[in-house]
């Protein structure tokens, strides 16, 4: 557990990074620190492991004020990760990955073997294990980076920025990845982020500065959204939180609608006679998983010489809702289906039923009553 007591940083030019900071990180959870620039994120990060010393109050970590530790050995239990990795450019990865183990006295052959396994745990393909930094992509390397700091099976890890300099789908893959990690590790990880949808994504509490290094709000992502402290933290949050807030709903009790189906290679005489010559029929693989709609107006359906059905008659589908998640996926999949029926598969990808977009909203709705919000029903 991390605890900052009024913990205060005060620079020689007067600059107040931190102030009066009073906040828990509970072990074994992943806690964001979000923010605009400036607002102290990366001062409170680092006065936990004492790169940064509190000018007044005080950081305990397991209990213990850091002031009274041993820098070395403190940060010995704490890994570290920044932007752009931090690796050293003229070692190789595993001897990268190796560097805390062996100044913790590890012998090479130990240190490099923990190195080969922390490669694989980060998703890292062994025979890179011999290159240079620079002969890996942004995202490798961040992943090198994280693996250097579990080298020495820390369990603190302090994680500032760490992929901020990837494209946004690296960004995302590297996030699951953390999330996977954590999962098997349990570490207490205090993370920064300028980026709110990176902090609600992987927070369990979510911790947010303003400025002058003020805390506005510390809590769960879904609260956040829900129920932002003031102005700034409704602000920061930004435009559609009620819509991402749908990401924390499960959308369980959906009930799903039926369409008419066919399978890719399928004749015109093989259409089911249920499907009209009005309605979208949603097209299947051999496996039941969905491969696009066929529209009421295909050429296909109206030509009586049409051969086999093929992908290429096909009009693309939507995003495809996998049963028990959010109700922001089950939105996203009815608003963006061509039919305007979003389709639900099992957790193998396999055609299950569709909804409709009124059918979310009724969920929403039915869940805000139940928790005694207002419903659209009642007007004042
Ligand atoms: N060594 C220093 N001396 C004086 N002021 C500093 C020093 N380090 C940081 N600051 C100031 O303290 C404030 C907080 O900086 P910090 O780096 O903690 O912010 P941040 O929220 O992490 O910002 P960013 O998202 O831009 O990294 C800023 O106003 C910064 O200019």
């Amino acid at each position: 557990m991390i605890e900052f007591q009024s913990a205060t940083k005060r620079f020689p030019d007067g600059t107040v990074a931190v102030r009066e900071l009073d906040l828990t990180v509970e072990a074994g959870t992943i806690t964001v620190f979000v923010g605009p620039s400036g607002c102290g994120k990366t001062t409170s990060l680092r006065m936990v492991n004492r790169m940064v010393e509190p000018t007044s109050g005080t950081v305990l970590v397991d209990g213990v004020d850091v002031l009274s530790s041993d820098p070395a050995r403190l940060r010995r239990g704490i890994g570290y990760v920044i932007q752009h990795a931090g690796l050293f450019p003229h070692r190789t990865v595993l001897d990268n990955i190796a560097t805390v183990p062996l100044l913790s006295g590890w012998t090479r052959r130990k240190a490099r073997s923990r190195a080969a396994e922390l490669l694989e745990l980060v998703g890292l393909a062994g025979e890179l294990g011999s290159r240079y930094p620079a002969q890996l992509s942004g995202g490798q390397q961040q992943r090198v980076g994280v693996a250097r700091a579990l080298a020495a099976d820390p369990p603190v890890l302090l994680m500032d920025e760490p992929f901020s300099a990837v494209d946004p789908v690296v960004r995302e893959g590297l996030q699951d990845e953390l999330l996977r990690l954590q999962n098997d590790l349990d570490k207490t990880v205090v993370f920064v982020t300028h980026d709110i949808d990176e902090a609600v994504r992987i927070g369990e509490r979510v911790a947010v500065f303003a400025e002058g290094g003020r805390l506005a709000q510390y809590v769960a992502p879904a609260e956040l959204l829900a129920s932002p402290a003031d102005d700034f933290v409704a602000d920061f949050v930004g435009r559609d939180r009620g819509y991402r807030g749908l990401s924390f709903l499960p959308a369980s009790d959906l009930a799903l609608g039926e369409v008419a189906t066919t399978e890719v290679g399928a004749t015109r005489g093989g259409l089911s006679a249920e499907a009209s010559a009005e309605d979208w029929v949603l097209v299947l693989d051999g496996d039941r998983r969905p491969r696009g709609w066929l529209a009421p107006d295909s050429p296909w359906r109206r030509d009586r010489d049409a051969g086999e059905l093929a992908e290429s008659d096909l009009v693309a589908g939507g995003s495809l809702h996998t049963d028990g998640g959010a109700l922001r996926g089950a939105l996203d999949a009815a608003l963006s289906a061509p039919s305007g029926l979003g389709v639900v598969v099992d957790d193998s990808g396999r055609y299950r039923g569709v909804i409709t977009p009124s059918r979310v909203l009724d969920l929403v709705e039915r869940r805000r009553s139940k928790r005694g919000g207002p419903s659209a029903g009642a007007t004042t």
